[in-house]
């Protein structure tokens, strides 16, 4: 549209005590007060979540609400401190209705071309996660937004580990465009590994045959955390406010995201969305299960006990790889690295190497902020864990210069353990009993609702690799 078909609206509203000058131009909302102390309120249409004309106060709860002709709210959501996203509201008055009802009618108008917004969203509540209150956190952060941005929610309470897994791979999901769960980690991973395997059946593909392309599933996820680590919402969100995570859903913009497929011999045992840990934070994941009582507290628990006890792992590593180096790449779908991936060019120059030795722990993440790279953490002194779990727990974590710590970029990997199962894989915190497993990086394989965060800007991301 050029500049002179825009609509331009403008004009004084009352606002509680105060006039208000707003103008409506090129998609972006102004607003100031009509004399001092001026401040100045911009917004963009697409941080508008929905415009309502207000109802008149009713005498009686019996009878029908009726439309106020002389007012209308704007509800807006505004980024605040780091990545979190608030929600804000503007009501405004005028005595002549025919303005307020002209406001409404053209930002409802725009409102309509965001298209992918979503307006049926099936969302799974898992109750037993985190502090138990996933329920309660939809009650208080996502109902009342999701209603006033007219998104319809089917809630389905999880009853019992994989329901939602088995739920998605085997239900007719026709009625809704968008699928989110309030939960941690081993929800979200119910949510992907229940979607891709729901697209294999659908297509008749081998998910077991780890030369298969996975297929993507269709609709996107939203992730609200509502666990007790909540890795994968605080990756992709740069934060674990609900109301944040809320916000990113309605707002309907959309990221691609790589999984991981894991492998024993003969099937798929899992996809992971953040991190695959053997050693160290496979044993905090195996024991720490046992004190669940003790809510997010038991992985400091069990994460003290076990660097305490600073056990070596033996085994043999292979990686497929074509760039040993680590690219700093910030991905949010179709990088230089995601065309190859599909157009399968860099395939021909990569090799198998394989490494042998005694690790402390041995990682391949697949999202930057559980730990941005895929670090070999060799065995070494209590303290120099205790460098290393320092180190990955700030938000730039370095680790490289590291003299015990080895990083590595994969497509794929295998490992095999030289002392028998002497720890478990941690596979986006649940736990997962094969010790000889192999390891392959889908590209973009997922589709979740965010806009993304500052976090990762700037920062070494990775795109397609360990
Ligand atoms: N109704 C249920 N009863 C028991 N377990 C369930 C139920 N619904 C889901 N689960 C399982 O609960 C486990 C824990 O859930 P989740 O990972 O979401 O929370 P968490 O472990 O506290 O958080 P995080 O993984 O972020 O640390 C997962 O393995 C999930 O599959």
């Amino acid at each position: 549209m050029s500049d002179h078909q825009e609509p331009v609206l403008l004009n004084t509203f009352i606002n509680g005590k105060k006039k208000v000058k707003i103008i409506f131009h090129k998609g972006v909302l102004v607003w100031d007060n009509e004399r001092p102390p001026l401040a100045q309120h911009t917004v963009p249409i697409e941080n508008v979540l929905s415009v309502q004309q207000n109802y008149l106060k009713s005498s009686s709860p019996s009878l029908r609400r009726q439309i106020d002709p002389n007012h209308f709210t704007i509800h807006y959501a505004e980024k605040s401190t780091d990545d979190k996203w608030v929600y804000k509201s503007l009501t405004l008055k005028h005595l002549d209705a025919l303005q307020v009802a002209s406001w409404v009618k053209t930002l409802q108008n725009h409102l309509l071309k965001f298209s992918k917004r979503p307006k049926h969203l099936l969302l799974f509540v898992n109750p037993f996660g985190g502090k138990r209150n996933a329920m309660q956190i939809y009650e208080k952060y996502g109902k009342g937004l999701f209603t006033l941005a007219g998104v319809e929610v089917t809630v389905n309470v999880s009853q019992r580990k994989d329901q939602i897994r088995d739920f998605l791979i085997n239900h007719n999901l026709d009625m809704f465009d968008s699928i989110a769960c309030v939960g941690g980690d081993g929800t979200v991973s119910e949510l992907f590994n229940g979607l891709v395997l729901r697209e294999c059946r659908l297509k008749g593909i081998d998910a077991n045959d780890i030369n298969q392309e996975l297929p993507k599933p269709r609709k996107p996820i939203g992730i609200i955390p509502g666990g007790s680590t909540d890795t994968i919402a605080y990756c992709i969100h740069g934060t674990t406010d609900p109301t944040t995570a809320v916000l990113h859903i309605i707002f309907g913009d959309i990221l691609g995201l790589d999984l991981v497929s894991v492998y024993d011999e003969h099937t798929l045992l899992r996809l992971y969305a953040s991190v695959l840990s053997y050693g160290y934070l496979g044993d905090v994941a195996y024991h720490s299960d046992q004190y669940r009582w003790m809510g997010p507290h038991r992985y400091d628990y069990s994460g003290f006990k076990k660097l305490i006890l600073n056990r070596g792992y033996k085994g043999e590593i292979a990686i497929y790889t074509d760039t040993k180096e680590v690219q700093g790449i910030d991905c949010k779908g179709n990088c230089d690295v995601c065309k190859n991936e599909t157009l399968h060019k860099e395939k021909a120059s990569c090799k198998w190497e394989t490494l042998k030795g005694k690790f402390f722990m041995i990682s391949g993440a697949n999202i930057s902020c559980a730990c941005s790279r895929s670090p070999k953490v060799k065995h070494t002194s209590v303290v120099n864990n205790l460098r290393l779990l320092l180190r990955l727990s700030s938000a730039d974590a370095v680790i490289e210069d590291l003299p015990f710590v080895e990083t590595y970029s994969a497509r794929e990997f295998c490992f095999r353990a030289a002392d028998g199962a002497a720890s478990k894989w941690n596979c986006d915190g649940e736990v997962q009993h094969q010790t000889n497993i192999r390891a392959k990086v889908r590209c973009q394989l997922l589709t979740i609702y965010s806009r993304g965060c500052q976090k990762n800007t700037g920062t070494k991301t990775k795109c397609c690799g360990f």
